[in-house]
């Protein structure tokens, strides 16, 4: 894997030795005081770059287009909150998605289905284990955002989400959020209602690097990416990982999500 990772900086390698439990022991840490930690130029800067130049032709020409309203809880209706609650508003998101399926031989793929990555991540997260999926659209997913697109504001479904960007905009496309604005036994609707009207005193925003993996608790962090600007598309990739082996999606759910079945 040295032949894209920066492994002298990132042991990723090296599981259980001095040098990985110190990154670990890091970025636990990271994630305990902000809730997100970043390993900048994890994948060689070139390599995330020639990962995405690869795909232009087939987002140009086979990508699945995800252009929906949406509220910040992806979820028609919230008890206790009426339909016109501000909390509720709608918002958009566009952008353009590759499946695994789609993308053989990059060294995203290579990346994910490295078994010491999915080690490494279950240690920073705390988990006895992770598990790359097997479903063969979900897996591992590549979203190219161009001119005017953005994912808009929303909570996870998930605890973690681990992203890697691939190419940067010149303009927009920063990582928007708020760390912490509700939590399990708090919705704090009032909060929502002021984040979405611009107005969050503690919202932040960060710019990703080519190569850089991010690792993001957002289940009560809501967060967005910003419109992107310009000509070049904001790039990157999606890696989604479970405690347990094995998971697929069903067709269902597959073409709700990328407009067709595996
Ligand atoms: O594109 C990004 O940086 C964030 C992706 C994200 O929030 C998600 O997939 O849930
Ligand atoms: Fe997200």
């Amino acid at each position: 894997m040295h032949d894209i990772l920066d492994l002298n900086r990132y042991p990723l390698d090296r599981p259980g030795s001095p040098e990985w439990q110190a990154l670990v022991d890091r970025c636990r840490a990271e994630l305990a005081q902000d809730g997100m930690f970043s390993l900048d130029g994890l994948m060689q800067p070139e390599v995330a770059q020639g990962a995405a130049d690869a795909l232009q032709g087939k987002f140009a020409t086979e990508s699945f287009h995800h252009k929906r309203e949406h509220n910040i809880y992806f979820k028609d209706s919230v008890e206790g909150l009426a339909p016109d609650h501000p909390a509720l508003q709608k918002v958009e998101t566009s952008n353009f998605t590759l499946c695994a399926d789609q993308f053989q031989g990059s060294p995203v793929l290579r990346l994910y289905d490295w078994p010491p990555f999915a080690e490494f991540l279950a240690a920073t997260m705390d988990k006895q284990n992770l598990y790359t999926m097997d479903d063969p659209l979900a897996r591992l997913n590549i979203m190219s955002y161009g001119a005017e697109q953005a994912l808009n504001w929303h909570f996870d479904r998930s605890e973690f989400t681990t992203t890697m960007l691939l190419q940067a905009p010149d303009e927009g496309g920063e990582f928007i959020y708020s760390p912490e604005l509700r939590s399990d036994d708090d919705p704090n609707y009032p909060g929502v209602e002021r984040l979405l009207a611009g107005e969050d005193p503690n919202m932040r925003a960060i710019t990703l690097s080519p190569g850089t993996l991010n690792i993001f608790r957002g289940k009560n962090s809501p967060h967005r990416v910003g419109t992107v600007k310009g000509d070049k598309h904001r790039v990157i990739a999606v890696f989604t990982f479970y405690e347990r082996p094995g998971v697929r999606f069903t067709d269902e759910e597959n073409i709700g999500f990328y407009g067709r079945a595996s």
